[in-house]
């Protein structure tokens, strides 16, 4: 039986669920439209992963693992909201709550012994970092800010910070032994299976990965960070934003490349904090307490220590603030630094957010201060730089005029570096990494290593990759708009996809199309140059540059990339729809907690239903739900011309009221069609009734704001407190509850 999979998620979105759900399922419920949800939130994963530690009545079904089924088959229709990818310290503050709700969990053991706790790690680190995505995309991606989001950009302009010519704000990244500098690439010409070794000094042998199926045509490249050079850097810029009194601000990807970017996060923190690890690197080791996981979680640590110590180190930690560079911060009333929480400096979304405010960042005192952005590897640093320079020479970007920047990602199963997780590791002993070819017995790949460095393998297959130039190809003819690629010849790893582009493209044809392979850097530039313009430029690009860029030209042009449309057409021929392109907003939550005011916009999520309800109406011949899809998409642009978004203050119209908009607007334009009489009925009725209890309506919801909402948890909210936290207008629900 056809249905839509809602996914039940975390934090904002899935606050902003339990108003909006309830709407979408009375809208649809006459239709004989089936919407389901499945539990993919953080605290879900954790409960459906441990079933032999808990009562029965505490199990539930891992819904990922079905939904990544169900993604593969040609009937897949999943509204995918944004989900907590969760840093170590994220991830045991939910099980923490879980276990206070009486779910005996274990604890997440940082140094497992035995069997029995390497189990439990194994378990929770499926979870930790990106865990639901990589499962749900079996497609790639297709994201753009459709022609009445932009319109409703360009009258009603977000704010761009001014930029100076004498800004001195710039990014940083490593010139050598980085990911960038290392890397080895190739294309298998057979199926074959590999291994991957280390070669130690002594001629020992260490298996790190035992085997690996690799199909013929797919991309494997391998790199290495090296810890020395990493290091060197690190305290290099450390030191120069010391002397030029520019913020130190480290951007990472700590949640998608949760293996790698931790222990890099890990030796900023280490760097910065040099003489206090110098100095209590054994008390730290006693204690469990890791780099990786940021100062916040040191400095929780240290309450295990005798109080006398405590205080030591607390104040060499704060000597070491004082002498050290000024430190950007990510919250200053909360003296949350950059280096408190590896997933709080997420470099999509910061790095715009830097580049919107003038190419500032927030100080220890709260004020705006110029800033060294700090990007180690510099495969991608570049765009950041490229972008900087150009607002620096231009000034800021002008959202009334500036064109759009679509982007086609490769993304499916797994490609590329944010499906390296199982494949990158910490080296123990200098030797030699070597990825063996099972069949032939031959090297193919190999890098002389250090202990400390980290080495990682990153694959992407043939048809992935021809599916991501079908959709580039189909794109750049839907919409007549000159595309790039940006790949870099002088990149191992990009060379091996030119050759594909080339060989693939080949086969389609572009006459009267404008398709250019353009180094990211060059890309940047010739993007840019056309966006001051005006004038519009689809990205082609792969997964990590797919990743930032539908962050930064969305926060550049309509102020967040929640009003992303973002499509994956799954290659097996379902449809995933997600809900803009950005995440699940945590500021968000803190307000609603502390004054009830959730300023989390839906829009995403009407685009995304829109299209499902389409996908919905083509896949099953089903006329009502084509109506409600295109009278949908005539609401949405009410609601943008209406200026019905939720505003930032408390007081004024949030989520829930911006959703009570919505919800008017459609069933107006399901009153004013005439394609099926029957939904004309019906909704004629709901117009008459909303509006003529509109303002009693508002008042109800926005008299419910102005004190502390208390939903019973972060991470697994109580459903009853949540959703009456989210449906405070008796009046609108009773509306509802007679479509039902
Ligand atoms: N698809 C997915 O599942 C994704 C999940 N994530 C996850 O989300 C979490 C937070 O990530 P982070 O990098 O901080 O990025 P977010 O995108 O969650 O937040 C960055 C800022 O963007 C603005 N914003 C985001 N969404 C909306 C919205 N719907 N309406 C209005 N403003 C919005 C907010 O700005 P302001 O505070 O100024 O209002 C917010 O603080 C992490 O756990 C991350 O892994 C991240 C990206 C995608
Ligand atoms: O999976 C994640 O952690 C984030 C995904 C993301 O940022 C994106 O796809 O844009
Ligand atoms: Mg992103």
């Amino acid at each position: 039986m056809p249905k839509i999979i809602y996914t039940k998620t975390d934090e904002a979105p899935a606050l902003a669920t339990q108003s909006f759900l309830p709407i979408v399922k009375a809208y649809t419920k006459s239709s004989g439209i089936r919407i389901e949800t499945k539990d993919i939130s953080l605290a879900g994963r954790i409960i459906s992963a441990f079933p032999d530690f808990l009562k029965d009545s505490q199990k539930i079904s891992d819904d990922l693992a079905e939904l990544g089924k169900l993604a593969t088959n040609p009937q897949a229709n999943i509204i995918k909201l944004p989900n907590i990818s969760a840093s170590i310290p994220q991830l045991k503050e939910a099980i923490n709550e879980l276990q206070g709700k009486g779910y005996a969990l274990p604890d997440y053991p940082d140094e497992p012994s035995g069997d029995k706790e390497k189990d439990i790690k194994s378990r929770y680190d499926k979870i930790k970092g990106s865990a639901v995505n990589p499962v749900l995309r079996e497609g790639n991606s297709d994201r753009r800010a459709p022609k009445a989001v932009k319109n409703y950009a360009k009258k009603n302009p977000h704010s761009m910070g001014a930029w100076s010519t004498d800004s001195k704000s710039h990014v940083v990244t490593m010139d050598y032994g980085d990911f960038q500098s290392n890397e080895k690439s190739l294309t298998l010409p057979d199926n074959t299976n590999i291994q991957v070794q280390l070669i130690l000094e002594d001629g020992g042998k260490t298996i790190l990965k035992e085997r690996i199926g690799l199909l013929s045509g797919e991309i494997i490249d391998a790199t290495v960070m090296s810890r020395k050079a990493l290091l060197a850097f690190l305290k290099e810029q450390i030191a120069d934003a010391k002397k030029n009194g520019v913020l130190f601000s480290l951007h990472m990807k700590a949640t998608m490349m949760k293996v790698s970017d931790p222990i890099i996060f890990g030796y900023a923190v280490k760097a910065f904090f040099e003489d206090v690890f110098n100095k209590y690197g054994d008390d730290f080791q006693e204690i469990g307490i890791n780099a990786n996981d940021g100062l916040e979680n040191l400095l929780k640590g240290l309450k295990d220590l005798p109080e006398d110590k405590r205080k030591q180190i607390e104040m060499d930690i704060k000597a070491d603030l004082d002498n050290g560079p000024d430190l950007a911060m990510v919250n200053s009333d909360k003296g949350i630094t950059n280096l408190h929480v590896p997933s709080d400096i997420i470099v999509d979304a910061s790095m715009p957010a830097m580049i919107r405010n003038s190419g500032k960042m927030w100080n220890a005192e709260g004020k705006a201060q110029d800033t060294k952005a700090v990007i180690p590897d510099s495969s991608y640093a570049s765009i950041y730089q490229a972008t900087i320079d150009f607002c620096k020479k231009n000034g800021a970007f002008d959202p009334r005029t500036m064109g759009t920047v679509p982007n086609v990602g490769l993304m499916a199963q797994k490609a590329e570096e944010y499906g390296s997780h199982d494949k990158t590791f910490e080296i123990a002993s200098d030797g030699i990494v070597k990825v063996i070819d099972l069949n032939s017995g031959k090297s193919l790949i190999e890098h002389p290593v250090e202990k400390g460095d980290i080495w990682r393998m990153c694959q992407v297959k043939d048809a992935p990759i021809q599916d991501w130039i079908k959709l580039a190809v189909s794109r750049a003819r839907a919409t007549k708009i000159p595309t790039v690629f940006w790949l870099d010849k002088k990149r191992a790893h990009d060379a091996e996809l030119i050759k594909k582009v080339d060989k693939y493209l080949a086969n389609y044809d572009v006459s009267g199309l404008d398709i250019q392979i353009l180094s990211p850097l060059e890309a940047t530039n010739f993007t840019l140059e056309r966006l001051k313009e005006g004038k519009d430029t689809i990205s082609v690009t792969g997964n990590v540059l797919r990743d930032y860029l539908t962050d930064l030209f969305p926060i550049l042009e309509v102020g967040t990339s929640a009003k992303m449309l973002s499509i994956v057409p799954l290659m097996n021929g379902g449809g995933l729809f997600e809900t803009g392109a950005g995440g699940s907003a945590p500021k968000h939550v803190q307000q609603f907690l502390e004054e009830g005011h959730l300023r989390w916009d839906s829009l995403g999520e009407y685009l995304a239903l829109g299209v499902s309800l389409e996908f919905y109406g083509e896949k099953n011949k089903n006329a009502q739900a084509l109506i409600l899809a295109e009278t949908l998409d005539i609401a949405t642009e009410k609601f943008l011309d209406n200026d019905k978004s939720p505003s930032r203050k408390v007081g004024e119209l949030d989520n829930r009221g911006s959703h009570f908009y919505l919800a008017l607007y459609w069933a107006e334009a399901l009153a004013a069609q005439n394609k099926n009489l029957e939904l004309k009925t019906i909704f004629t009725k709901v117009v008459k009734e909303l509006s003529a209890n509109e303002s009693k309506i508002i008042t109800e919801l926005n008299s419910a704001q102005g004190s502390p909402q208390d939903i019973g948890g972060y991470y697994k909210p109580d459903q009853t407190k949540t959703s009456n936290a989210m449906r405070p207008s008796s009046t609108f629900n009773t509306i509802l509850d007679q479509l039902q």
